[in-house]
């Protein structure tokens, strides 16, 4: 009889935030990049991506949802995750032929994110994280995190370092196939699981200039650009993976703003120039000078904040627990009035004296708190998590409402 069954596997996935930017391709084709990246994966509690893969005979083609809207799967990226995931569940099949022949199935793929999506809030990184281990786990390939990276990195290149938790580099590796260009654990979230991220969302807009458009712009016409990416990144990267080997958070925080302001800086030196950061972006980095100077004058020694900004105007803001009150109570006194507050992190914060944080610049206080929309308090978290709850149902239906 023929095997009409649904087969089904559900994972959820996080969104990480570099601190060593990403920006630069040296192949499109295979998405590998002109620069090592490091980043922090943060909490799934807060922010995820839950993605259902499933496959039967009774399905007639590939197809995906996203956020309950059929989406075009025609895209050479997700064409190539598909391809390369097959090949993988086929050689599987080939060495084991009481398996299923999965790879030759139909995929229905559902996907949820319970954030906005290409808002620059790196949903493209949780989502083909997310898609990919899915896929993988429905197929029970025994590949590994740093195995699956090297398929979801064609898919988007931040993907590949959302399928480790903690703090994760993608090394940008040599060979021209890609294949010594993928993720690896730098320290788990337990290594330094006090580490804090408020994101500030000035912005929920999809942007103007995209990150694939943007980068092979910014490394044709950039002369600021190979300096950044032959010089500049390689020493940070190694003084970044020492900051954070030693819980080092000047260092840390001091390395971030630096490599934020170099991508930004190459943005700006395309022809044409590439605005990502904003009027209220930049209000958002007065403001953490601020904070970070009124820690200064109560005998802290060490920068209290440090934030970094990707291909947008958010601004994504580090700090240690143990500064919650400074920095996360400072927002609260700025930004009360906002979304987010609301939530079990944002509820125990309690507003901070601003007084010496407004008067280091007043007027990016006040820009800031006209131009936030919305803030989302974080933290480092793990990687992937598979789950039970699958959003195709047992007689093959997409369930995403
Ligand atoms: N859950 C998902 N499953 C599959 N693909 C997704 C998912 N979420 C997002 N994507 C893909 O990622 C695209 C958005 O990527 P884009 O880079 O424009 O925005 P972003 O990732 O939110 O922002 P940024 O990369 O600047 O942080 C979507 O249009 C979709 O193709
Ligand atoms: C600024 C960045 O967020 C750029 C991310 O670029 P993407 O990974 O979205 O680009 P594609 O590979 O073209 O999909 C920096 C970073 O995440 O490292």
């Amino acid at each position: 009889m023929a095997d009409t069954k649904i087969y089904r596997a559900s994972t959820t996935a996080p969104v990480n935030i570099a601190v060593i930017k990403y920006w630069g391709k040296r192949d499109v084709t295979l998405n590998l990049p002109t620069n090592s990246s490091l980043s922090v994966t943060l909490s799934q509690s807060d922010l995820r991506t839950h993605t259902t893969a499933s496959c039967s005979s009774t399905f007639t083609s590939d197809t995906l949802h996203l956020n309950s809207a059929p989406q075009d799967i025609t895209g050479a990226r997700l064409q190539a995750c598909l391809r390369a995931l097959r090949s993988l569940r086929a050689a599987h099949e080939a060495s084991n032929p009481s398996l299923p022949p999965l790879s030759t199935l139909p995929l229905r793929l559902a996907s949820r994110n319970n954030f906005p999506t290409a808002a620059g809030l790196a949903s493209s990184a949780a989502g083909f994280a997310a898609l990919v281990r899915a896929i993988a786990d429905l197929y029970e390939l025994p590949s590994s995190p740093t195995e699956l990276s090297l398929i979801a990195r064609q898919g988007s290149g931040s993907a590949c370092r959302s399928l480790f938790g903690g703090y994760v580099a993608w090394n940008a590796g040599t060979a021209t196939d890609g294949s010594d260009s993928s993720a690896e654990l730098v320290a788990e979230a337990a290594h330094w699981p006090d580490m804090r991220a408020a994101i500030l969302v000035a912005s929920a807009k999809k942007k103007a200039v995209s990150s694939t458009a943007g980068m092979q712009a910014t490394v044709k016409t950039s002369s600021l650009f190979p300096h950044r990416a032959e010089t500049v990144v390689p020493a940070r990267m190694a003084a970044m993976r020492a900051a954070i080997a030693g819980r080092d958070f000047a260092a840390f925080a001091d390395l971030t703003m630096k490599d934020s302001n170099s991508f930004h800086a190459v943005c700006l030196d395309t022809t044409p120039p590439i605005f990502y950061m904003s009027d209220v972006s930049r209000a958002a980095v007065r403001v953490v000078e601020g904070i970070n100077a009124a820690a200064a004058a109560d005998g802290i020694t060490r920068p209290v904040a440090a934030y970094t900004f990707d291909a947008g105007p958010n601004a994504v803001v580090y700090y240690l627990a143990e500064d919650e009150a400074r920095v996360a109570g400072a927002f609260k006194a700025l930004l009360g009035s906002v979304e987010g507050w609301e939530t079990a992190r944002g509820a125990v914060v309690q507003a901070a004296d601003v007084a010496r944080v407004v008067a280091y610049d007043e007027g990016a206080a006040e820009t800031l708190a006209g131009g936030i929309q919305r803030v989302i308090l974080t933290g480092v978290g793990e990687g992937p998590i598979s789950v039970s709850e699958h959003l195709v149902n047992e007689a093959g239906e997409v369930i995403l409402e």
